[in-house]
């Protein structure tokens, strides 16, 4: 339940609507339980006017001093009235339906203010668990899987909502049901009630145990659940690799085998759930029969006592309070079967809510603040200095004590064979991982000193893999840039050479391109995520492989633009090939997350070491 405490402060958000649904559910249950007294009434009353009963003077107690007031008054006024029988039974028909009517009105106001206050609450958990997505960096992503995300915030939120919804308003419910059923039970015949109620305590082992089994089994389905929601995602995502290898078959099996597991442990669930419904059928159906024979003989002993002019034993015991005891157990049949279903939810909800907090409470890898950067961000020089960066999923020791000075405006490109860890320095340097030891510096300031979005405001990045949002190619261009206008967004999109292509599509700029861009060839992609970094318009730009899926003569083009959009930037260009027309003003060569060769184009060439030998592998092949 401990799980279940972070839900606390949003109770305490909507405390108006909560305090309110209680009263409501108090009220339309007092409303309930009145009923029953009137209807005993009525059934003494009936038999008092019976031809053949020889019992009329017979002094019982069963509706003096009613302890409700409001029960009182209207036992008191029919009493006193000099109506007819048919006129008395009447006016408690009317009450009765008076009484029930209020009841759903009541009822009404009770689902109006907790249930609507659930779906609150919903909305407020997932905003908090996206918000805190958004907050989580990029290792922790890599630990988790999207399909197992998706389930944390959709289908988990569901079920928690389950518990601060209906549960909280069917557990309150039931302790009023069950509290007005036992006091008024017990004010008009304790002993009675202990006879009624001697079967309940099987129902109390019945619970306790059938909880222990929901609980464990709910954990298992829930962790089910998430590997069917990743399998099913990560299929869909992978569906082109998924058919060019002819793997539908493959991947439907593993589908059909984690469903089917999901399958037998949610059918497992149910079985033990079904358990509750009949044993307390069963259990209230005995109390019912206690009800009647032990009731029958308490008001016979009366009977044969009064006939002998003794004192009778129990004089409150009429064929009235039995009628009346049959009606407080019909009452009682829904909280004890709604025990079961509410405790479920509430042991489904705390797995859920488990899962929930351990994203939820996680820390973000990386700190954060609001300070905003205390230098020029028109000029950024980038200084490295002893950087160091191990993966801590895989340990595996990607930059090593790497130290560069990048002064501002100076155009830099680095190099390295494929894991050389190029992509982990330009991770680094956008503060996507959080580097073990050293320091990186943004104009002589410690990049971990002022906010993370202020930082990420001043790069502009394309990244090895290009990601296109399910939208149309203008607002993947102006994605992240404050320039949304026409003119700004084509400049950007013929300063990277796909302007005309773009013009080519369906709808031009408007045309959507499916998610992930699907609509799109590999190169068409780079040039939309070219085009949305150079519209972004940021002292630092760091260009990830760009060009890779480009063909010679558009790559030739894009350069030459963007020479001219690097000038007065501070520009890391990551490549396999070496730009010889792009002027830079320093190459970086790296190998197993060292620096092991810079200078500039001459000095390498001379070093005759790595860079000289790519450099004539490229010249060879271009012949
Ligand atoms: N998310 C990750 N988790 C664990 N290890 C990683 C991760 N990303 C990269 N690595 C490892 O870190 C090392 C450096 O990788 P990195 O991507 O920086 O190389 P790279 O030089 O950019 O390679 P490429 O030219 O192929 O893009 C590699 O050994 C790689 O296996």
């Amino acid at each position: 339940m401990k799980h279940l405490r972070t839900l606390n402060k949003y109770f305490w958000k909507y405390r108006v609507r909560l305090i309110s649904g209680l009263f409501f559910i108090v009220l339309s249950n007092y409303f309930n339980v009145i009923a029953p007294k009137l209807t005993a009434y009525i059934v003494d009353k009936v038999q008092t006017f019976l031809p053949s009963q020889n019992n009329a003077n017979v002094q019982f107690t069963a509706h003096k001093n009613q302890t409700d007031y409001l029960v009182n008054s209207i036992i008191g006024q029919l009493e006193q009235s000099d109506w007819t029988f048919s006129k008395v039974v009447s006016a408690c028909a009317i009450i009765i339906l008076i009484l029930a009517i209020l009841r759903g009105l009541f009822m009404f106001f009770m689902r109006q203010t907790i249930i609507v206050m659930s779906r609150h609450i919903e909305y407020d958990l997932k905003n908090d668990i996206y918000k805190q997505y958004q907050a989580l960096d990029a290792s922790f992503y890599k630990k988790h899987a999207v399909g197992d995300l998706m389930n944390r915030i959709s289908e988990d939120v569901s079920r928690v909502r389950m518990y601060f919804g209906p549960a909280i308003m069917q557990t309150i419910n039931i302790l009023t049901i069950i509290i007005f059923c036992l006091y008024n039970m017990f004010q008009k015949s304790a002993v009675l009630t202990w006879y009624v109620l001697a079967p309940l305590p099987v129902l109390a082992v019945i619970i306790y145990f059938v909880n222990a089994i929901i609980s464990r089994k709910s954990e298992k389905i829930q962790a089910l659940l998430s590997d069917v929601t990743t399998n099913a995602q990560q299929s869909y995502s992978g569906i082109r690799v998924i058919k060019s290898y002819v793997q539908e078959h493959f991947i439907k099996e593993k589908f059909n085998e984690q469903s089917n597991q999901y399958r037998q442990s949610a059918l497992s669930l149910a079985k033990v759930e079904a358990l509750y419904f009949p044993a307390n059928v069963l259990l209230i159906g005995i109390s019912t029969l206690v009800a009647l024979l032990v009731g029958a003989l308490f008001y016979h002993k009366n009977l044969a006592a009064a006939g002998a002019g003794l004192v009778m034993p129990h004089p409150e015991i009429t064929p009235g309070t039995i009628a009346e005891f049959i009606l407080y157990l019909t009452m009682l049949s829904f909280p004890f079967s709604a025990i079961g279903w509410v405790t479920s939810i509430v042991q489904r909800a705390v797995v859920s809510q488990r899962r929930i907090n351990e994203f939820l409470l996680e820390k973000p890898g990386i700190a954060d603040n609001d300070i905003k950067p205390q230098f020029d961000t028109g000029s950024v020089a980038v200084s490295l200095k002893n950087v160091d960066y191990i993966y801590e999923n895989t340990g595996i020791h990607a930059l090593k004590n790497v130290s560069l000075e990048i002064p501002a405006k100076s155009r830099v490109a680095i190099l390295g064979k494929t894991g050389s860890g190029k992509s982990t320095l330009a991770n680094v340097i956008m503060r996507q991982y959080e580097i073990n030891d050293g320091t990186i510096l943004f104009n002589d300031k410690d990049i971990t000193n002022y906010g993370l979005q202020y930082h990420r405001q001043l790069i502009s990045n394309v990244p090895q893999e290009v990601f296109l949002f399910s939208d149309t190619v203008r607002q993947n261009i102006a994605f992240g840039s404050d320039r949304i206008n026409d003119d700004d967004v084509i400049a950007a999109a013929k300063n990277a050479v796909i302007h005309e292509e773009i013009l080519k599509f369906q709808n031009g700029y408007d045309t959507v391109v499916g998610e992930r861009g699907v609509t799109l060839s590999g190169g068409q992609k780079q040039r939309i995520s070219i085009a949305r970094a150079i519209l972004k318009e940021a002292p630092v730009v760091i260009f990830d492989d760009c060009l890779s899926a480009v063909d010679a003569k558009t790559e030739q083009a894009i350069i030459k633009n963007l020479d001219e959009y690097l000038t007065g930037k501070t520009a890391f260009i990551i490549t396999h090939r070496i730009f010889s027309s792009l002027n830079f003003d320093e190459i970086i060569v790296m190998n197993e997350g060292q620096i092991v060769e810079r200078g500039n184009h001459e000095t390498l060439l001379a070093l005759n070491g790595e860079y000289a030998r790519m450099y004539h592998q490229q010249v060879t092949d271009a012949r």
